[in-house]
């Protein structure tokens, strides 16, 4: 054995700080990632761009990929982390964030031991790196696991089981257990695509795909990603001629089906960066659509529609296997602002369809304040409008159902071939004059 040598010192005569170990940079930019969305509020793929400034795209991915699994299993990590200490961590303190990424990447994403550890130590350096390093080290040790079945945060487990019963609650944690599907929407059922599984003539579903960039037709724009559910809503308005209103547009994969449909379309959006998301689509489908950027609230159309879709904002619960972060941003406050908003949007664009026309509204929600309640509140109010079901062979035969006349897509839907967004669907048609 050599000599040993005294610590590197720093110019100021400090101790110098061991360099970190490769990887460090992406656990520390997840460790943002978890703060934004846990104790901010943001949504995780709003953060992304300031949480992983400066990292190549393989680390931008991995530190996006240790987040978005931590938040699909934190109940259980938290769980997990809570057995092993004697007073359990505050909720949002480092060294939890710190052991939440540091278990979720050894125990669900095959990262070894040795180095999740390594990796998460340097983002608790000068404070509780020895509980850190301490409690992994004894759950790791003593054989810890994740329950095959995730749990859902106790809020969501219980409004979803008050609404809609304990089978919908394992349904959704078997969903996050499972990568979800890749859905592509076809401009028409003959449009070049990937080979997959069929649930409509225009719709591709494949497991386990290939980067989407790199899957036949993407340069040629002849589909575009769309989840099942999502492609709903526009199927219900059926193909034109005719005008048609999208009310709230972006990234525009219901554009770009009405378009595809034959409708001429007005395509409206708020926010100038998702409108341009929307054009950068349409281009690369070949699709026409007229983009408007406006708040819905003020604008309002110079002819009467033939036919509106409102895909309003919503709290995007249905949407949690791909966005696990909205199982903890959708408080019911935030419901509640979210419903407010759709009957004013809803109040507002129902004047804007021409007598006999239709109005389909949509939210990718698993709330019934953003659906069934918000749908029978508007018919209340207006005599002009009934519910029009669905018809067999308007859609794919696994979804028709519902006496009620609108379309409810829970967890557990389709769950035999891959599952699909939750969605609240209704048509509305609007009496003739
Ligand atoms: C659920 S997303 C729409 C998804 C889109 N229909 C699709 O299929 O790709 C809702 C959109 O409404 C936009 N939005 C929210 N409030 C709006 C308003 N007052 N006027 C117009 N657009 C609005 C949001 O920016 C967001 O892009």
């Amino acid at each position: 054995m050599g000599p040993m040598l005294p610590p590197a010192k720093t110019p100021n005569n400090r101790p110098r700080r061991p360099a970190d170990p490769p990887g460090t940079a992406a656990r520390r930019a997840a460790m943002r990632l978890l703060d934004a969305v846990l104790r901010r509020g943001d949504p995780l793929e709003a953060a992304l761009p300031a949480a992983t400034r400066g990292l190549e795209g393989p680390d931008r991915g991995l530190a996006h990929a240790i987040a978005a699994e931590a938040l699909r299993r934190l109940p259980d990590l938290d769980a997990l982390i809570d057995s092993a200490t004697r007073q359990p961590l505050p909720a949002n303190a480092k060294a939890r964030t710190a052991l939440r990424i540091a278990l979720v990447q050894t125990l669900s994403l095959g990262t070894p031991p040795h180095a999740a550890i390594a990796t998460v130590l340097p983002l608790v350096d000068g404070g509780p790196r020895k509980l850190v390093h301490g409690v992994f080290g004894a759950l790791t040790r003593g054989g810890a696991a994740l329950p095959e079945l995730p749990s859902l945060p106790a809020e969501v487990a219980a409004r979803w089981g008050a609404n809609w019963g304990n089978a919908v609650v394992d349904a959704a944690a078997a969903a996050i257990a499972a990568p979800p599907p890749l859905d592509l929407t076809l401009a028409d059922p003959d449009a070049l695509a990937p080979e997959g599984t069929s649930l409509a003539p225009d719709h591709r579903r494949l497991v386990d795909p290939a980067p989407v960039t790199n899957l036949a037709g993407y340069a040629e724009g002849t589909w575009w990603v769309q989840d099942i559910a999502a492609s709903l809503p526009a199927r219900l308005l059926g193909r034109g001629p005719g005008k048609a209103l999208d009310l709230c547009a972006a990234p525009g994969g219901k554009t770009m089906q009405l378009a595809a449909a034959g409708w001429d379309v007005t395509a409206l959006e708020i926010a100038p960066s998702r409108a341009a998301r929307l054009h950068e689509n349409l281009s690369r489908t070949h699709l026409p659509a007229k983009v408007v950027i406006a708040d819905a609230l003020d604008w309002e159309p110079a002819e009467p529609m033939d036919a509106l879709l409102l895909d309003a904002p919503c709290s995007a619960t249905g949407i949690f296997r791909r966005h696990p972060d909205v199982l903890y941003r959708a408080h019911p406050a935030i419901i509640a602002e979210m419903a407010a908003l759709q009957a004013r949007l809803l109040d507002r664009a129902a004047g804007w369809v021409r007598p006999g026309g239709r109005l389909v509204f949509a939210t990718c929600s698993l709330e019934p304040e953003e659906g069934e309640a918000q749908i029978e509140r508007f018919l209340a109010t207006r005599a002009d409008y009934a519910l029009e079901p669905a018809t067999a062979g308007e859609l794919p035969a696994k979804l028709i159902r519902d006496a009620a006349g609108f379309l409810r897509l829970l967890p557990g839907t389709l769950a035999d071939v891959g599952g699909c967004d939750g969605f609240f669907i209704a048509r509305l048609k609007r009496a003739s004059a």
